[in-house]
This record gives structure tokens, C-alpha cells and sequence, in this order.
């Protein structure tokens, strides 16, 4: 049992120093800090070893005894008769002590200093990711995930990091050990060997669960992260739908998971400090004896003695470090799998700069599916002109938003070409593009800020007053300038201080203050009562009455004002014209599935 438990503890240990190194090829360290802290610690064990060895030198000198005629033996001999005097001896033992504590002290500066740098780089490359990779990537994955590995597990590599250098040191420190209890006893080192090798067994048995165990703690933090995510977003819903008491129990029972799985982890790394503990007292115990059989003087014995007790602490401290990272594999992993970027795709960023949309959008044969294997749109033909607005309609779910994600380059076609001014989207520059660009709907989405900041999203170095003018233009003004912080009134992300009407109209002054050459509003206006919609319009004509424009809405009435109207169903384009040819069979298609819905309910 203990072999399996050690096989299975040592692989974790394995595959977190794979993922580690990886990790740090790609976060990238100077190139110094490895040697560097080992050196250090090298030599803080090479200054302990020899601080213990002078205690003991001190001793025979106070003592007048004999030093012995082993190789130690003849070597503190000539130590001391080089030395001279205690007082000598007492001024080496103290600065050896302060050199120890020096090296302490530097080694703490720059460990934290790469630590924290290791830490910053790998959360920036986290967040940078999330912005750059392919949009699909990311919204496969929960926002539970998402957030768990930018807010805690990136933290984690620098402690990885730490915990490999520490366990060089206590390496280093074991090895400095060993080679000075050779010299003063083969004989009780390899009782310490064996003693070690016994205790390190015994360890791991106990060790064994540690990477289930620091898998369940990210599967129970991720379970606890989405409870957050759900309390913050959806307080409205939990409260309208009076969810509050079911909601809680769910989060105290994930919330006493994540104790009990964080205690586990607790009680797993308490068992090294008193296993060691014993197992070494046990082992001193043994030497004693043995030594007292194999004929070993009492100062050899007693130098042995004092120094395995201090080797006691650095097997304790590599034994803990041994665990923390084989607990620490399925965070480092999920980093990892989260930075790498062989194996995910990004949106290309196009070669050809664009200056103006001049003549039109067109899609060539366009299908897509967010899942390859279900096309949502079908072999799409339709031209959006320039300079004029286009409306596109369809029932729900006929892929009309879909349309716009890959207009906004969130996502690819599976095949088939969309070209702007005769030039395929995606060779076309992206920032080029987005700049020409402002999108706004019916779920607009607000951000933590002020109500300045959240129109300032479509234009970062916008003026106040370009702020205030695009407001007013897109009716914002009318209810914020009546409020007593006005434009610096606070809106959170869910925005619930203002109504949907008036989200919307942030949404449209936003892309007023981008002043587009292509203006997409899909159901930008839905929340808007008529007359309130018409004024907007009126305003935003004004401004932007030259632009391309798509206006997707299932309003039909206001479909009729467009130059083109373009009909979605099922992903395929069902019709394309003039709105006088199609808006009107778009009616007749509704009011027939109108009659045919009455007449089922009819007939049932
Ligand atoms: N992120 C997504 N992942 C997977 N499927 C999606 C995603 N977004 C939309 N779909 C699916 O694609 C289809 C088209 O959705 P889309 O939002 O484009 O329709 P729509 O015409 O805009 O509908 P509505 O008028 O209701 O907004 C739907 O079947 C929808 O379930």
C-alpha cells in the first residue's frame, strides 16, 4: 500500500514539476533567480552545518576533551589549535550565525520579489488571454472556471515555484548534512539513511490522497466561485422568485464542503511535523544504542546527535513542500492548459487597412455553427449596401444575432466568405475594422462604473463633453441629468437602478459617441415606447443618417423605413429586396402561422 501511495504521490510531484517548468517557459523568469536562490540557500545550509560543528568544537575546547582520531576528529583538532582560543571560536560561531541570518534575509527578498513578478506575469498572461483567444473558447467554459483560475490559481505557480527551489535547498541542506555526519560516522549515517527512507515511507501513506484531495478542493472552490457568481448576478431573479432561503442552504452546504475539503488538506500536511518528529526521535534513540554496541565515542555520537536534530526541520519542510505540490497539480495544470497557446485558436488580424466602408458588406455562401456538427447558418447570400440602413427579420432563433457575432469577428464561418468592399472580413485589419464598427441591443451590457464610464467604453479618450452630447443625442440625458450625481451616477453591472428603456439608450449613445461608418442595433429599441423610439431615431438619423446601418428588429413597422430588408429563417436567407416587397409577405408568413397555431389549439 505504502509503494502504491508512493508511486502515486510521486507522479503527481512529476507531472506538477512538468506543468511547472512549462508554466515558466511561458511566464518567463530572469535568468539568474534559479542559481541564485540556490547558491543562497547552499550556502545559509553550508553556514548552519558548519555553526553546529563549531558549537561542538566549543565544547571539547570548554571541556578539555579529546577530539578523537577520525577524520573529524583530526580536523577539529586542527580547527581548534588554529583557532587558538574560545573566544576566537565564540567570535566565528557568532558570525556564522549572523552570515546564516543574512543569507536568510536575502534569500526572503528575492524569492518573495520573483515570486510576486512569477505571479503578475501569469495573471496578466491569464487576462490577456481571455481577450485575445478565439470568443468560443471562452464561452465554453463556466465563468466559475474563468474567474477561479485568473483570481486564485494563477497565484499558485509562484508558490509552486517557491516550494521547487525550497526543495532544492533541503536537498542541498540534506546532502551538506550527510557528507559532514560522514565524516564523523559511516556507521551512524547510514542509520539516518535508513531511518530517513523509513520515515519518508511512513509519510507517504499519509500523503497518498493529496492530488484527489487537491482536485476535489478546485472542483469544491470552482462549485463555491459559481454560487458567488449567482448570488451577485442574479440577486434580482433569486429575490423576484423568493429563492433567498434555498438559495443560502445551497451556498452554506457548498460552502461547508470547501471547509471541510480546505481541513483535509490541513490534516493531511499536519501529519508531517509530528511523524518526523517521532520518527527522528526514534531514530536518535536508536543511534544511542547502537552506538554504545558498535563501540562509537560519546562525542561522535553527540555531534551526530546535535546534527541530525537540526536536519529534522529541512526533511520536515521537503516532505511538506513534496506535498504541497503534488496537491497543487490540477491547479497548475488548469493554468497551464489555460496560457499554452499551441493547442487554441485566435482570430487573425488582417493585413489590409480599411479607411472607410465605401460600396458593401457581403456574405458569400456563409455557414456556421457554434458546434461544427449544427450548422445555425446555412449557405448565406445576402449583400448589406453602404450608406443606407438594412434590416434584417426573422423569427427568433433564425440566427440573426449570430449574423452580427461574425460581422464583430467573435467568431469564423465554418465556410464560405463575408467581404467588405470586395475584401475577405478576415483580411481585412480587425482593428480597423472594429473601429468602423458600433454594435449595441437589447441586452446591453453595462459595466461596473460610472454612467461617464460606461459610455466612455466605445471611445476611451472621449471628452466630457462628447460624452454629454452623444447622452443627449441618444435620450440619456433626460434621466440622468435629473439625478443628483448626473453623469457620475454609479450603474453596477446588472444596471437595476435604471430601467431597460433607459439601459438601451446608454447602449445607443455609446454607439452615437463611436460615430460608426456601420451602426448595428439589434433590438437596440425593443424597450423604448413608440414615440420615445421615434424621437431617438430622429436624433440618432441626424448624426449618423448617412451610415451603413442593420437594424434587426422584430418590430416589422419600423422594418418598412429600410432600403433592403433581408428575411432569416432557419439560418437560410427565406427572402431578399426592396421593404415593399418583403416586409408584406413576412406579414402574410406570420398571420398564416398565427392561423395555423389557432387552429391547432382548435382542434385540441
Ligand atoms: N453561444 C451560442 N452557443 C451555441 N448556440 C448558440 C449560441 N448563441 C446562439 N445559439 C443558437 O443559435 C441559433 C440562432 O441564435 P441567434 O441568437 O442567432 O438567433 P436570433 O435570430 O438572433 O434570435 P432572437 O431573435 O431570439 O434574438 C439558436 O438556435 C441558438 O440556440
Amino acid at each position: 500500500m505504502s509503494e502504491a501511495g508512493g508511486v502515486i504521490r510521486r507522479g503527481a510531484v512529476r507531472a506538477s514539476l512538468r506543468d511547472l517548468s512549462h508554466l515558466l517557459r511561458i511566464v518567463g523568469k530572469p535568468r539568474w533567480a534559479t542559481p541564485a536562490l540556490l547558491a543562497l540557500g547552499f550556502l545559509s545550509s553550508v553556514a548552519e552545518t558548519l555553526g553546529i560543528t563549531l558549537i561542538l568544537l566549543f565544547l571539547y575546547l570548554v571541556s578539555n576533551r579529546e577530539t578523537g582520531d577520525g577524520f573529524q576528529g583530526r580536523a577539529l583538532g586542527e580547527a581548534i589549535a588554529s583557532l587558538g582560543s574560545p573566544t576566537r571560536l565564540a567570535v566565528a560561531i557568532l558570525l556564522l550565525i549572523l552570515a546564516r541570518g543574512a543569507l536568510a534575509l536575502v534569500y526572503s527578498l528575492i524569492s518573495s520579489s520573483i515570486g510576486e513578478r512569477i505571479s503578475e506575469r501569469t495573471r496578466n498572461l491569464v487576462h490577456e488571454q481571455y481577450l485575445r483567444v478565439a470568443f468560443g473558447f471562452v464561452q465554453q467554459r463556466e465563468q466559475s472556471q474563468l474567474m477561479e483560475v485568473l483570481g486564485t490559481e494563477s497565484w499558485l505557480v509562484a508558490q509552486a515555484y517557491g516550494a521547487v527551489t525550497r526543495l532544492i535547498i533541503n536537498s542541498c541542506s540534506i546532502f551538506v548534512f550527510a557528507v559532514f555526519l560522514l565524516t564523523i560516522s559511516w556507521k551512524i549515517l547510514l542509520i539516518a539513511a535508513v531511518g530517513s527512507i523509513a520515515i519518508s515511507a511512513i509519510l507517504r501513506i499519509f500523503s497518498r490522497p493529496a492530488r484527489d484531495l487537491g482536485r476535489q478542493v478546485k472542483k469544491i472552490h470552482q462549485s463555491l466561485g459559481e454560487h458567488m457568481l449567482m448570488t451577485l448576478q442574479a440577486l434580482r431573479t433569486i429575490r423576484a422568485y423568493g429563492q433567498e432561503a434555498l438559495h443560502q442552504r445551497r451556498f452554506v452546504q457548498s460552502s461547508a464542503a470547501a471547509r471541510n475539503a480546505s481541513l483535509s488538506l490541513i490534516r493531511l500536511s499536519s501529519w508531517i511535523g509530528p511523524t518526523t518528529e517521532i520518527g527522528y526521535l526514534g531514530m536518535l534513540g536508536s543511534i544511542v544504542l547502537v552506538s554504545g554496541w558498535w563501540h562509537i565515542s560519546f562525542e561522535v555520537t553527540l555531534a551526530a546527535v546535535a546534527l541530525l536534530y537540526r536536519l529534522q526541520p529541512h526533511t520536515q519542510e521537503f516532505e511538506s513542500n513534496l506535498l504541497l505540490l503534488a496537491q497543487m497539480q490540477p491547479q497548475l495544470r488548469s493554468v497551464l492548459e489555460m496560457i499554452q497557446s499551441e493547442d487554441k485558436e485566435y482570430p487573425s488580424q488582417g493585413i489590409v487597412a480599411l479607411s472607410n466602408l465605401d460600396a458593401s458588406i457581403v456574405f458569400e455562401h456563409v455557414s456556421f455553427g457554434y458546434d461544427p456538427d449544427a450548422l445555425v447558418l446555412n449557405d448565406l447570400s445576402f449583400e448589406i449596401p453602404a450608406g443606407v440602413t438594412t434590416a434584417l427579420i426573422g423569427a427568433s432563433g433564425a440566427g440573426k444575432t449570430t449574423i452580427v457575432n461574425l460581422l464583430l469577428r467573435l467568431y469564423e464561418p465554418t465556410s464560405g466568405d463575408i467581404k467588405i468592399d470586395g475584401t475577405r472580413l478576415e483580411d481585412v485589419k480587425r482593428d480597423d475594422w472594429l473601429s468602423r464598427i458600433a454594435v449595441t441591443g437589447q441586452d446591453v451590457d453595462l459595466v461596473e462604473g460610472t454612467v461617464t464610464n460606461n459610455i466612455r467604453m466605445a471611445k476611451a479618450d472621449a471628452t466630457e463633453d462628447e460624452i454629454i452630447a452623444a447622452a443627449r443625442s441618444a435620450g440619456v440625458a433626460e434621466f440622468v441629468e435629473g439625478l443628483p450625481e448626473r453623469y457620475d451616477t454609479w450603474i453596477g453591472q446588472e444596471g437595476l437602478r435604471f430601467s431597460g428603456g433607459q439601459r438601451q439608450r446608454i447602449g445607443l449613445a455609446r454607439a452615437v459617441l463611436r460615430d460608426p461608418d456601420f451602426l448595428i442595433l439589434d433590438e437596440a429599441m425593443n424597450a423604448l415606447d413608440t414615440a420615445l423610439e421615434d424621437q431617438v431615431r430622429r436624433a440618432i438619423g441626424r448624426q449618423l443618417g448617412n451610415r451603413t446601418i442593420l437594424l434587426i428588429t422584430h418590430r416589422i413597422e419600423t422594418a418598412r423605413d429600410a432600403a433592403n430588408v433581408i428575411w432569416i429563417e432557419n439560418g437560410r436567407v427565406r427572402r431578399q429586396g426592396p421593404a415593399s416587397l418583403v416586409v408584406p409577405q413576412y406579414q402574410q408568413h406570420q398571420q398564416e402561422i398565427v392561423s395555423a397555431t389557432d387552429d391547432q389549439s382548435k382542434g385540441r
